[in-house]
C-alpha cells in the first residue's frame, strides 16, 4: 500500500493508559454510537483533545481491468466536497497534456508516474469518503489480474465490498466469464470474510441508460454471489455512470430517471452496517506497510495496516512477530488525525520508535508482549477448491497468502475431503482434490520466493479461525489463479518468544 504521508504534529500522549481505561473508553464510544469526532481524554496530568479512533467501515473497490473504479472513487471524492475545482482542473489539464484525459477522475486515486502513464492502478490506495451518517475507508484495488497480491492486501482490511462493473457490450462479460476478475474479485473478498457487496454497474451512459442491460447484468450477477456465499439481503445493485457523476450522489440523469427511482451510491454505501469487532480479544495488528516518514527525529518509522482484534494505544510497547522485535507506539495517526487509541475494525498508520525498520517486514503482526500471536511452520486447513484446471496433489507448490503477505508453501497432506457446511469427513486420504470439493489438508510453509524456494522453515504469525477469524483465513494460489479459500483449524506452532522448538501440536 501507498505512504500514509506525514504524521500530523499534534502532541502524543505521555503514558499509555491502563488497558481497562481505553476499553472502557472505547465500549462507552462504540456503545453511544458516538458521532462527534473530538473528544477530550485525561492521562494522568495531562488533558488532551483527541480524535476518537472509533472503527469505522472499510470498503474494498474491487472489479476488472478498466471498470472504472478509480474514476468512480475520483468522483465521488468530488461530488462530496473532498475535492475541489482546483484539484478537478489540475487533474484535468495534467492528465490531457499526455492523452489520457478519460482518466482525469482517476488520477485523485492513480498517484503513482507509472500508473498515470499506463492507466492502470497497480498498488492499494486509500481515501476517506465523508457520506452523511458515516466515514468510510474506501481501499481501490487494481483490477489488472497481474496485481492480484495487491488487491488481496486490500481485501483482507475490508468490511464490504463495492463491486463496479462495466456495463459496456462484451465488458461486463468479460470480467465475469473464467478468468475475468469481477468474478476471482469476488471470490476472493467473499472467502476474506467479506459479506456485503454494494454493486455499481457503471458506464450505462455506454449503452444509453438501458434498463434491459442493467436487468441483464443484475440477472446474470446475483445468482453467482448467492452462491459465492452473499445473502442476497447483503447485496444492492446501483445503476450509474462514474465519469459523468450520473446516480452517485444524485441522480440527475433524465434517461435514467425514466426507469429508475431507487438508492443513488450514497446511499447505497451509507446504508452498510458495520459489523461487531472485537475488542476483548488479543491485540493483532498486521503490518500492510512499511515506511519512512512523519516524526523523523525519533527514527521516524510508520507502519500501516488495519486493527484485527483488540485495541492498540500511543505510550504503549509492544512486539512484532515473526522474530524478537519490540518496540514503543509513538503516535496512532487515523485519516490524518493523531489518536490516542485505536479499536478492532480501524485502518491506521502507527509511528514506532526504538526500532530498526531493516528487521520490519510487511506481514509481520503487531501485538501486546503479554499475549503473543503464535508463530507456525504448518498448519492444517479447511479449504474450498475453486474452479481449477489441474487438480490439487500432494506435494504441490502453491502461494499462501495472509493478509498482505504471500509465501511459497506444499500442500503436505491431503488429509479428508469434507463436507462443506458440517465438516464431517466424505473420504480420508484422498489422492485428488477437484474443483468445488471441500477438504482438510496440512500445508507446509517454505523459506524463500516462489521462483526460488528454499528448503528452510518458514513461520508465519498465525491463529486457528476459531480464536481469531481474521488470523485464520488463507487463500492458496498457483500459476497466477486463485485455487482454494481455507480456515486454519489446527497449528502446529512455536513459542515466538522462548526457543525455536515446536511446544504444541493442535
Ligand atoms: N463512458 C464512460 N467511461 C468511463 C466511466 N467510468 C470510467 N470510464 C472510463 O473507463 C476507463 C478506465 O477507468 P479507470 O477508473 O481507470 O478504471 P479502473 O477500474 O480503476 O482500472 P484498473 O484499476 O486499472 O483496473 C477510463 O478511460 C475512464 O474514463 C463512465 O461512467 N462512462
Amino acid at each position: 500500500m501507498r505512504d500514509a504521508g506525514e504524521a500530523n504534529e499534534e502532541p502524543a500522549p505521555k503514558v499509555a493508559l491502563a488497558r481497562e481505561k481505553v476499553l472502557e473508553e472505547a465500549r462507552r464510544a462504540i456503545a453511544e454510537g458516538e458521532k462527534k469526532d473530538v473528544s477530550i481524554v485525561v492521562i494522568g496530568q495531562y488533558s488532551l483533545a483527541c480524535v476518537l479512533a472509533l472503527p469505522k467501515l472499510t470498503v474494498s473497490c474491487i472489479g476488472h481491468v478498466d471498470a472504472g473504479k478509480s474514476t468512480l472513487m475520483g468522483r465521488l471524492l468530488y461530488e462530496l466536497g473532498e475535492v475541489g475545482e482546483k484539484g478537478r482542473i489540475a487533474n484535468e489539464r495534467a492528465s490531457g497534456k499526455i492523452g489520457k484525459a478519460s482518466f482525469s477522475w482517476a488520477w485523485q486515486m492513480d498517484g503513482l508516474t507509472e500508473e498515470r502513464e499506463r492507466g492502470i492502478t497497480m498498488d492499494i490506495s486509500q481515501t476517506r469518503l465523508p457520506l452523511p451518517r458515516t466515514t468510510l475507508t474506501v481501499l481501490d484495488a487494481p483490477g489488472h489480474r497481474d496485481f492480484i497480491p495487491n488487491m488481496i492486501s486490500g481485501a483482507a482490511q475490508a468490511d464490504a465490498a463495492l463491486l463496479v462493473i462495466d456495463a459496456g457490450v462484451g465488458e461486463f462479460e468479460a470480467g465475469f466469464e473464467g478468468g475475468g476478475q469481477s468474478r476471482e474479485h469476488v471470490l476472493l473478498v467473499r472467502s476474506l470474510g467479506v459479506t456485503q457487496v454494494v454493486v455499481a454497474v457503471n458506464k450505462l451512459d455506454m449503452v444509453e441508460w438501458s434498463k434491459a442491460r442493467f436487468d441483464e447484468i443484475c440477472g446474470a450477477l446475483q445468482p453467482f454471489l448467492v452462491q459465492s456465499g452473499f445473502q442476497p439481503s447483503k447485496t444492492i445493485f446501483i445503476p450509474c455512470g462514474a465519469f459523468s457523476g450520473v446516480n452517485l450522489q444524485e441522480r440527475n440523469c433524465k434517461a435514467l430517471e425514466a426507469w429508475y427511482n431507487g438508492p443513488t451510491l450514497v446511499d447505497a454505501l451509507d446504508n452498510l452496517t458495520p459489523p461487531t469487532r472485537s475488542l476483548d480479544t488479543p491485540l493483532r495488528f498486521p503490518i500492510s506497510n512499511v515506511f519512512k516518514g512523519g516524526h523523523l527525529s525519533l527514527g521516524g518509522i510508520g507502519v500501516s495496516g488495519r486493527v484485527c482484534s483488540g485495541i492498540v494505544q500511543a505510550r504503549e510497547v509492544v512486539r512484532i512477530l515473526p522474530g524478537q522485535l519490540s518496540a514503543t507506539i509513538h503516535s496512532i495517526e487515523l485519516d490524518s488525525k493523531s489518536v490516542p487509541w485505536a479499536a478492532a475494525g480501524s485502518n491506521v498508520t502507527l509511528y514506532l520508535s526504538g526500532i530498526d525498520p531493516n528487521f520490519l517486514s510487511i506481514g509481520s503482526v503487531i501485538c501486546s508482549p503479554n499475549d503473543l500471536v503464535p508463530v507456525a511452520s504448518a498448519f492444517i486447513a479447511q479449504i474450498i477448491v475453486f474452479d481449477i484446471k489441474m487438480p490439487i496433489t500432494t506435494g504441490a507448490s502453491v502461494e499462501l497468502f495472509h493478509h498482505s503477505r504471500d509465501n511459497p508453501a506444499t500442500i503436505s497432506k491431503l488429509l479428508a475431503t469434507v463436507d462443506r457446511a458440517s465438516g464431517a469427513v466424505i473420504k480420508s486420504n484422498p489422492r485428488v482434490l477437484t474443483k468445488g470439493c471441500s477438504a482438510r489438508v496440512e500445508i507446509t510453509l517454505r523459506s524463500g520466493t516462489m521462483s526460488a524456494p528454499s528448503t528452510k522453515p518458514l513461520f508465519l504469525p498465525l491463529e486457528t479461525f476459531s480464536t481469531n477469524k481474521e488470523m485464520g483465513r488463507v487463500l492458496l494460489r498457483r500459476g497466477g489463479e486463485t485455487i482454494a479459500a481455507g480456515e486454519t483449524t489446527n497449528i502446529f506452532f512455536f513459542s515466538p518468544g522462548a526457543s525455536n522448538a515446536p511446544i504444541s501440536r493442535g
